[in-house]
């Protein structure tokens, strides 16, 4: 239900209310912008609330509200306030709400686009040019670690703009997991696991996603707490789909079969070997009961065969 959601994150005049409600048409989906939404409980304009009870008012109500939506379940479109995700706390309830999308755009269009707004509170000044390129400056880190896809809006249409979110939206996010020993892959016991070596195997996962139109992050460690870490960052980093390759974790990590088992996305378990056909030791699989598939001894096919499960082929 998530994935289907999204979120428009992006400097004032980016075009996060007017884009949330082109898409929300587009996509027959219901649409909330944060700031009406304010505006409505607080019976005033944003101007007002920032004239009355200051910035610091509005910005808790931004996060109080934030909260509420991500325990609401909501399915839909949200635009929010060019400011929402200056803090790290809502950035991550942003996450929890969708896709992230962040439209992105340089100072000058701002300018262009809002030069006259009166609606703006913090564009109010003397300088609106100057304060646009500092704020913007400030802001531009925050907005691209909050979002999960960045779509450059300056010069284009909005029917450009709504096919490009469209695009990347639909674009699956798989991450595939290697474990202790994969990086030695044709270096090690070649008559077991092949020739190839692991660059090989990224190039042809990095093809499957060009060709699939998905987007595929390949991460490996011989460490099991930092595939623990990284099966865990999964949980809030908009993860779709698990590829597992747990090398010989397989056989007796049970905190790796924790990790996955917290989370809910479709995960496949790969083994290059079969591995029910050598030592007893291999025969045994900690991590099979918590995912939803087992591929073994196919090779590295067996990670394509994997990615085309998650993607319901
Ligand atoms: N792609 C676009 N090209 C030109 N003008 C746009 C585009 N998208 C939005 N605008 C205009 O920019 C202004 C700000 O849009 P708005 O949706 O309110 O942005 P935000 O909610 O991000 O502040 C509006 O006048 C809107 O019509
Ligand atoms: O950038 C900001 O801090 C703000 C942006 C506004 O929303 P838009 O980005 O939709 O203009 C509104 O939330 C408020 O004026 C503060
Ligand atoms: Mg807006």
């Amino acid at each position: 239900m998530r994935s289907r959601n999204v979120v428009l994150i992006g400097f004032m005049g980016s075009g996060k209310t007017s884009v949330g409600l082109r898409l929300s048409y587009r996509l027959r989906l219901p649409v909330e912008d944060t700031d009406r939404l304010i505006e409505r409980r607080e019976g005033c304009s944003i101007s007002e609330l920032f004239a009355e009870k200051g910035e610091e008012y509005f910005r808790r109500q931004e996060t109080e509200l934030l909260r509420e939506l991500a325990e609401r379940n909501y399915a839909g479109i949200f635009s929010v306030g060019g400011g929402t995700p200056v803090r790290p706390e809502n950035r991550a309830l942003l996450r929890r709400l969708g896709k992230v999308v962040l439209l992105r755009i340089k100072p000058e269009t701002v300018y262009d686009r809002l030069k006259g707004d009166t609606a703006r509170p913090l564009l109010q000044c003397a300088n609106p040019r100057e304060r646009i390129r500092q704020l913007l400056e400030s802001r531009q880190e925050a907005y691209e670690d909050g979002a999960d896809v960045i779509v450059d809006v300056d010069g284009k249409e909005m029917e450009e703009i709504l096919d490009e979110i469209v695009k990347e939206i639909n674009k699956m996010k798989i991450l595939v997991i290697n474990g202790p020993n994969l990086n030695f892959l044709g270096i090690r016991e070649k008559s077991v696991y092949g020739t190839q070596d692991y660059q090989y195997l990224l190039d042809m996962i990095q093809r499957k996603a060009e060709d699939t139109g998905s987007e595929i992050t390949v991460f490996q460690s011989n460490h099991e707490g930092a595939i623990i870490d990284r099966i865990q960052e999964a949980y809030s980093d908009g993860t779709e789909g698990i590829v597992i390759n747990p090398g010989a974790y397989t056989h007796y990590s049970y905190a790796i079969r924790d990790a996955l088992a917290s989370i809910t996305v479709p995960k496949v378990e790969i083994h290059i070997s079969d591995i029910t056909k050598r030592e007893d030791f291999r025969k045994v699989s900690v991590t099979a009961p918590v995912c939803d598939r087992q591929i073994y001894g196919q090779g590295l096919e067996g990670y394509l065969q994997a990615v085309d499960f998650i993607l319901g082929r």
